[in-house]
């Protein structure tokens, strides 16, 4: 029989529904029946969510009461290690004890709380202490002001700049709750390539009033700032063209006392409205974005401008490393590391640098940027991206959480072995004043928000992972889907079977062996071998890459010796990345002991075979599911498999005319 459906389709992984298991809920009922709430700065939210799970999961309302007879007891504590966010839950004597040393702690307590009755766990031994590894743990919105989002494939952006700040949308809140749930505390409301006005008095109004919604989840409110915003509005509205600001100046050079001032003062009114806004994101001299080069200063000059007009305020700059020029690197991956290295310790404390996970752009595949454990006096945070833009966007099912766990797990041995990203950004190789990590949000007004209701699993996993990046992948996949899919174990096990191999047969199929740059050039979706070739990759008769070693263009050179050592040699570099350092013969022996043209003509047709085995485990669940849902899902599935084949059959009639073996 089909499961009826019952929700909206909106409800994310807060999807509340009834506890199936009758001795554990009546546990629960016992447990979870009368609460004791702190007095904190969240009380109100706190109240409210457990209401609504407790209606929905248990069927009861809970009593709210401030004495030691309630089942649930939450209080502060005088243990300072738990921080501003941390927190402890244990099991005493039949009483749920959620303790914390700050208010936030008691917010993500209780979305614990709720969680372990969403997952069926069972109550009798608790002991759970959480602090999270890192302190800013973001979202990057690339949303534009008329309400497009740049490499956004779940509709507009759910800001609605036009009615606010009068009228506020429900599904603020519900973002709020759903980042909340998940440990999300920072959020960049608009797109790096970012338009001047978001600055102007009119849309920091707006902004000021999603920020009263969004600190009510402890969300802080951050901008995308143009760089060149306090000079004169152009006649010709173009936010990557340096004199179009909301400024009345001529220049933006850093250096110039006006420029300075200017910022002074709009930082001034940006706190007058938004006493909490953490402050800006800076994406400058990248494709066009004005920014301090082009007054012939360095990246550093020009952040610590904005980083001291913040200071006072206690904001931050992020400081985006996101450059290439092909004219001064014509191999465009070194050129980051080339120009950001040599500022390390050029920085104002309240600077941090953001860089994308890995040096090229967000291919499916590619070893870690170097930056990471070569800056030591600058603190440099991760981006990275959610939205699925070289990964099959919304239409594809790739949970990306594995491919996050292989870049936290790169060891860049910049301290020896063992120094991996993981502890470079928890401050654990060297000292960082600033702990953070942020996504690019995958996020829009389409129904499920996500646009695929499984890319719904990936902005759960990013939040999970940047609040514990040693989480294990198995722990968030199975909590996600039970709280998203209500389903029983059985189907559990057929959703995670689905989901875990999707990343990597995408990138075997889509970007083999981390080739990279794989896609057609401004829709980074469909194929684009053709176009690509002998431009970002070079390929012939006798083999594929870019040779990238000490004989090649050097960018091995940029990591530390252990790995610059492996990857230069054709025989120690991982498979994984094997045409991102060289040109390989076709003939070149893998480590299975088959040819290299053997085994990449095989890879390429894991992305087809991942999805016709995808469509039978779906419809193998198919009595499980709710009937929308399912068919929403299917008809993504269908969708890709049409996509892939086509992807798949564009690689083939390519390649064919250079493999030896056709
Ligand atoms: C926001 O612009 C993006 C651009 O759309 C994207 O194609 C590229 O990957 O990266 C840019 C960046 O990260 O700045």
């Amino acid at each position: 029989q089909t499961v009826q459906n019952t929700d909206t389709g909106y409800e994310l992984w807060l999807n509340y529904k009834p506890v199936q298991d009758l001795p554990l809920k009546q546990s629960y009922i016992q447990l979870y029946s009368q609460v004791n709430l702190p007095q904190c700065k969240y009380d109100e939210v706190i109240a409210e969510e457990l209401k609504g799970c407790l209606k929905a999961t248990l069927g009861i309302t809970p009593r709210f009461i401030s004495n030691t007879r309630a089942s649930i007891q939450m209080s502060y504590c005088k243990d300072k290690s738990l921080g501003m966010e941390g927190y402890l839950i244990r099991n005493n004597n039949n009483k749920i004890i959620l303790q914390a040393y700050s208010d936030a702690g008691f917010l993500y307590g209780t979305f614990h709380l709720i969680r372990l009755i969403q997952c069926e766990y069972p109550l009798d031994r608790l002991n759970i202490r959480e602090v999270p590894a890192l302190d800013y743990r973001q979202l990057n919105h690339w949303d534009d002001l008329n309400g497009n989002i740049e490499r956004g494939y779940a509709g507009k952006t759910l800001w609605k700049w036009d009615e606010l700040p009068e009228r506020l949308d429900e599904r603020y809140t519900d973002y709020a709750r759903a980042n909340a749930s998940i440990g999300i505390n920072g959020v960049v409301l608009n797109n790096v390539n970012a338009d001047p006005r978001i600055l102007r008095r009119d849309y920091l109004k707006k902004v000021s009033a999603l920020a009263h919604i969004l600190r009510k989840y402890n969300i802080r409110i951050y901008l995308a700032a143009n760089f060149a915003a306090p000079m004169k509005p152009s006649s010709t509205p173009d936010v990557m063209k340096k004199w179009g600001g909301v400024g009345e100046l001529d220049t933006a050079n850093p250096l110039d006392p006006n420029v300075q001032e200017w910022w002074n003062t709009k930082v001034d009114e940006i706190y007058s409205l938004i006493p909490d806004f953490g402050g800006f994101l800076v994406k400058a001299n990248s494709e066009g974005m004005p920014g301090p080069q082009d007054y012939h200063c360095t990246h550093a000059e020009g952040a610590n401008v904005l980083a001291r007009a913040l200071k006072p305020h206690g904001g931050i700059v992020i400081w985006r490393t996101f450059v290439y020029n092909p004219q001064i690197d014509k191999d465009r991956i070194k050129r980051s590391y080339k120009e950001f290295l040599p500022l390390d310790g050029k920085f104002d404390e309240n600077v941090i640098l953001q860089a994308k996970n890995g040096a090229l752009d967000f291919q499916p595949i590619e070893p870690a940027q170097p930056l990471f454990g070569a800056m030591k006096q600058t603190s440099l945070m991760p981006e990275l991206q959610i939205t699925q833009e070289y990964i099959g966007q919304s239409t594809y099912l790739v949970y990306l959480a594995p491919m996050w766990k292989e870049f936290l797990n790169f060891d860049t041995y910049c301290k020896g072995a063992g120094s991996n990203i993981t502890k470079i950004i928890t401050g654990k190789v060297y000292p960082t004043k600033y702990r953070a990590m942020a996504g690019v949000a995958n996020t829009g007004d389409s129904n499920n928000w996500t646009g695929h209701h499984f890319a719904q699993a990936n902005w759960f996993a990013f939040g999970r992972l940047a609040w514990n990046p040693k989480e294990t992948i198995e722990k968030i996949t199975s909590e996600w889907i039970k709280s998203t899919w209500n389903c029983d174990r059985s189907a559990e096990r057929v959703i995670t079977q689905m989901m875990m191999p999707t990343w990597n047969n995408y990138a075997r199929s889509h970007s083999p062996y981390s080739l990279g740059l794989t896609t057609q050039v401004s829709c980074h979706y469909r194929a684009g071998f053709d176009i690509r070739a002998n431009k970002e990759w070079k390929i012939d008769n006798k083999g594929i890459g870019t040779n990238r070693t000490f004989n090649g263009t050097d960018y091995v050179s940029q990591y530390f010796p252990t790995n610059c050592t492996h990857f230069n040699d054709i025989k120690q570099c991982p498979e994984l990345y094997l045409l991102c350092f060289h040109y390989v013969p076709w003939n070149h022996l893998m480590k299975s002991g088959d040819t290299f043209e053997k085994e990449f003509v095989e890879s390429l047709k894991q992305g087809v075979q991942q999805v016709e085995e995808n469509i039978q485990l779906w419809r193998s669940i198919r009595e499980k599911i709710d009937s929308r849902r399912f068919e929403e899902v299917m008809n993504c599935l269908l969708k890709e498999q049409q996509d892939a084949k086509a992807f798949y059959e564009s690689a083939v009639g390519f390649f064919s005319a250079y493999l030896p073996h056709k």
